[in-house]
């Protein structure tokens, strides 16, 4: 890994050689090139006894510019990070690199200018394609980088990428993420992850800037498979959701009230309290794409029968959301789900 240059005000814990002990004055939006000791050289690392200093990685690349890594890179450059970026359609680029990140046109490009590239692509076969395809960043990355998913796939496509990656001598982690638009922005995402423990070590501090925490689960696959079941209650809970908005309404009750009576009890969730007034005034402005969640039922029922689980629940779940892509909702918000029950009606 090449030496670290980059400066994390948010980073708490570091030493920073070539600075002065007293962090100076910070700008948060202008990226700071302090010198750091890189840790990743064993000479380096072994002369330093006498600091606690850890390995920083300098440069960060981070491939997919969608609702949830555009927010995810911001917070690492808001935070003094060295961000280089891509994205398939260029112009989700633009903001972000007004905002002082550097720009590479592929992800091969990226990974071979970076210490570390995070991709937060759609699905399997976009955070695939990205990591191996032609001029993915499999191509760019070498022993002493890494590579993290925070993509949601699942455990077979996190495998053959760490398969591709590790084969570079590079590290892998898969890191898929709980928490939605909001958080991500707010750096409150909650990371699961899974892979070579190093660079869980190694990017700790960056997840701790886009995240409020994160959980190491071992092997990959872990990762993959925890966030597709976190997901599919998720998604479980959505339709039972949408269901009760609906009945309600139906026999006569305000659904602003069931949402309110929710949020007292048992079963409150922030989910409900959140999109319930929408949902109740048939608005989805997306913060988690509809189709997206369909793909997490997909891949969490495949999980299920990998292991013989039976998820009735999940499957009936599954097949509202497929009708409420059939009726073109995939680019809404998840909770347009209650649409497929109307159109039943
Ligand atoms: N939104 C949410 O609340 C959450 C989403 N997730 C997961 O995070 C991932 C991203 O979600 P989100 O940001 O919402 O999704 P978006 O649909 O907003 O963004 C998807 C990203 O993937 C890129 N992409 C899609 N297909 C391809 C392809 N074939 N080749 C290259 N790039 C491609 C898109 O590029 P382009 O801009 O060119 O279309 C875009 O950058 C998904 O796996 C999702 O399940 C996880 C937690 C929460
Ligand atoms: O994958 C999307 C998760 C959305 C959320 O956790 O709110």
């Amino acid at each position: 890994m090449a030496m670290c240059s980059t400066f994390c005000p948010r980073i708490p814990h570091y030493s920073f050689l070539g600075a002065t002990p007293a962090i100076r004055s910070i700008s948060p939006s202008s990226p700071f090139r302090l010198s750091v000791r890189a840790l990743s050289s064993p000479a380096q690392s072994s002369s330093s006894s006498s600091s606690p200093a850890k390995e920083i990685p300098g440069r960060i690349g981070f491939l997919g510019l969608g609702i949830m890594g555009t927010p995810m890179a911001h917070n690492l450059i808001k935070a003094g990070c060295d961000v280089t970026v891509w994205n398939r359609t260029k112009s989700k680029c633009d903001p972000l690199i007004s905002l002082g990140a550097q720009y590479k046109s592929s992800p091969e490009e990226v990974a071979a200018t970076c210490d570390v590239t995070f991709a937060m692509l759609a699905d399997p076969e976009s955070a695939v394609d990205v990591a191996c395809g032609k001029h993915g960043a499999a191509n760019g990355m070498s022993s002493g980088k890494g590579y993290v998913d925070v993509s949601t796939v699942d455990g077979a496509t996190s495998k053959f990428i760490s398969g591709r990656i590790q084969g570079t001598g590079a590290l892998f982690l898969e890191a898929p993420v709980s928490g939605s638009k909001k958080p991500a922005e707010d750096g409150q995402l909650i990371f699961l992850t899974a892979g070579d423990k190093a660079l869980y070590e190694m990017v700790a501090p960056f997840l701790d800037i886009m995240g409020k925490s994160k959980f190491y689960l071992g092997d990959v696959g872990n990762g993959a498979a925890m966030k597709l079941v976190v997901n599919m209650i998720m998604g479980s809970m959505m339709a039972s959701f949408s269901e009760g908005l609906l009945l309600s309404e139906k026999v006569g009750l305000d659904p602003n009230i069931l949402v309110e009576v929710v949020s007292q009890g048992a079963i409150s969730a922030p989910m409900y309290s959140v999109k319930g007034p929408s949902m109740v005034r048939s608005q989805y402005p997306a913060a988690f794409p509809l189709k997206h969640q369909q793909k997490d039922l997909r891949l969490a029922l495949g999980l299920a029968e990998s292991v013989s689980q039976s998820t009735p629940i999940a499957a009936a779940a599954n097949e509202m959301y497929k009708v409420a892509k059939s009726h073109g909702l995939s680019d809404q918000d998840f909770s347009a789900v209650i649409e497929a029950l109307k159109a039943k009606q």
